[in-house]
């Protein structure tokens, strides 16, 4: 007898920027026509898709990012460090000119003045006469992904164009609408599945207050009404909100012993919370699992270099809920088996061992909304896996 398929958890693909982020600590910004002396400079890897990406694979998932780079020696230290980090680059591509950077001007007190560069990050292709931006490898990655990381530091034309790829799959897509601060277009809105933003930007978005948890109820409302099936809400040291068609959860922050830096809580929340649903967890596990993630993340200096492994997560929720387990996923390695299916054409049925899901599968993300004792469908759609 033959022994049952092996289920391959499908990877996650991040698409978007990444950032060489030049930090200078000044006493205040300079003013117009001064030289200021810094008192310490450091240039770190950033930029919200290499950092989501970088998360991501740091606990442990197949994580793809698709990208571009520069041809300046900022383009070595972030092909670098998404490598260390584990990172698949299959898909980060280079461009002529400058790799998108950042200058950072940290202030005593913790503010900040920056300025960015989108150099590569904003040097898409048009879209022209219909033809994509995109490799045809690209599209099939995505088309087999568990799941699409989006955010706003790259032309939102792109992010449009990879959303509805992804949404004719079935392939959930996450937009952390961190980023470029301008106008949400209704077409990237609409070919949603999850929307996070943090107060600020939902009350920028919707021309709300969101400070207190009514307020911001009432403007993740608003936000489903424009076409999104749910909002994620991440607000700081008050946790988060995910709010569904109809029901909502909120997950306290999980308190650091000491807040040494934020920088990268959001990212590591947004990438930790949509691994965790690629995995078939529980909304609230997703959620306390993101918490967990990003508490880590706040305890040290930077970005990438305070994102946690997976380890060090679950001992964090451990130590937060002893005895209650949080549940175990088989990650399987899909990258030799991904390859191969994404030579053959756009739909893979070439490959005739490779099965996938399809949307009115019944396979759904549920979750237990501990108010009122139901289960409810999350996603509303299947989280397509792939089996072999
Ligand atoms: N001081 C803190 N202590 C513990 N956890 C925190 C703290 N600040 C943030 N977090 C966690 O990180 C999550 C996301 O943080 P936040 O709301 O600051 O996102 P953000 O504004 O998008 O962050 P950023 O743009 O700096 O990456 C929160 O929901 C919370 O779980």
């Amino acid at each position: 007898m033959s022994s049952p398929p092996r289920i391959i958890q499908p990877p996650l693909v991040v698409v978007g920027s990444a950032n060489a982020d030049i930090y200078v600590e000044v006493e205040r910004v300079p003013k117009e026509g001064e030289t200021l002396a810094a008192s310490s400079g450091q240039t770190l890897p950033g930029g919200k898709g290499a950092n989501q990406a970088a998360c991501a694979a740091r606990l442990n998932y197949p994580t793809y990012f698709i990208g571009q780079v520069g041809t300046d020696n900022f383009a070595n230290l972030l092909r670098d460090s998404l490598q260390a980090s584990g990172v698949k680059l299959d898909f980060l591509g280079t461009v002529a000119g400058p790799s998108g950077h950042a200058i950072v001007m940290l202030q005593p007190g913790g503010k900040n003045s920056i300025i960015i560069v989108g150099g590569a990050n904003v040097s898409w292709p048009r879209l022209d006469g219909g033809i994509s931006r995109l490799s045809e490898r690209a599209q099939n990655l995505i088309r087999r992904a568990g799941a699409v990381l989006l955010q706003r530091e790259v032309p939102d034309a792109l992010n449009i164009e990879v959303a509805k790829i992804a949404r004719m799959s079935n392939v959930p897509v996450v937009l952390d609408a961190g980023g470029i601060d301008a106008a949400m277009p209704v077409e990237l809105l609409k070919n949603l599945t999850i929307f996070s933003p943090n107060e600020t930007e939902l009350a920028r978005l919707t021309g709300m207050p969101t400070e207190t948890t009514e307020e911001v109820l009432a403007a993740a409302a608003t936000v489903q009404s424009m076409g999104v099936q749910q909002v994620l809400v991440k607000r700081g040291e008050k946790g988060s909100i995910l709010v569904d068609k109809d029901c909502v959860i909120m997950q306290p922050a999980i308190m650091a012993p000491c807040v040494v830096d934020t920088t990268g809580a959001g990212d590591t929340f947004t990438a930790a919370y949509t691994l965790a649903l690629i995995e078939k967890h529980s909304p609230t596990d997703a959620l306390r699992f993101a918490a967990a993630a990003a508490s880590i993340c706040v305890r040290t200096k930077g970005a990438i270099p305070s994102m946690p492994n997976r380890k060090a997560v679950l001992q964090l929720l451990d130590e937060q809920s002893p005895g209650k387990e949080y549940p175990p996923c088989e990650i399987e390695e899909v990258s030799k088996n991904l390859d191969a299916q994404l030579q053959v054409g756009s739909t893979g049925d070439k490959v005739s061992q490779v099965k996938r899901e399809h949307s009115n599968s019944p396979k759904k993300v549920r979750f237990h909304d501990s108010e009122e004792g139901k289960e409810k469908s999350l996603l509303g759609q299947s989280v397509p896996s792939l089996s072999i």
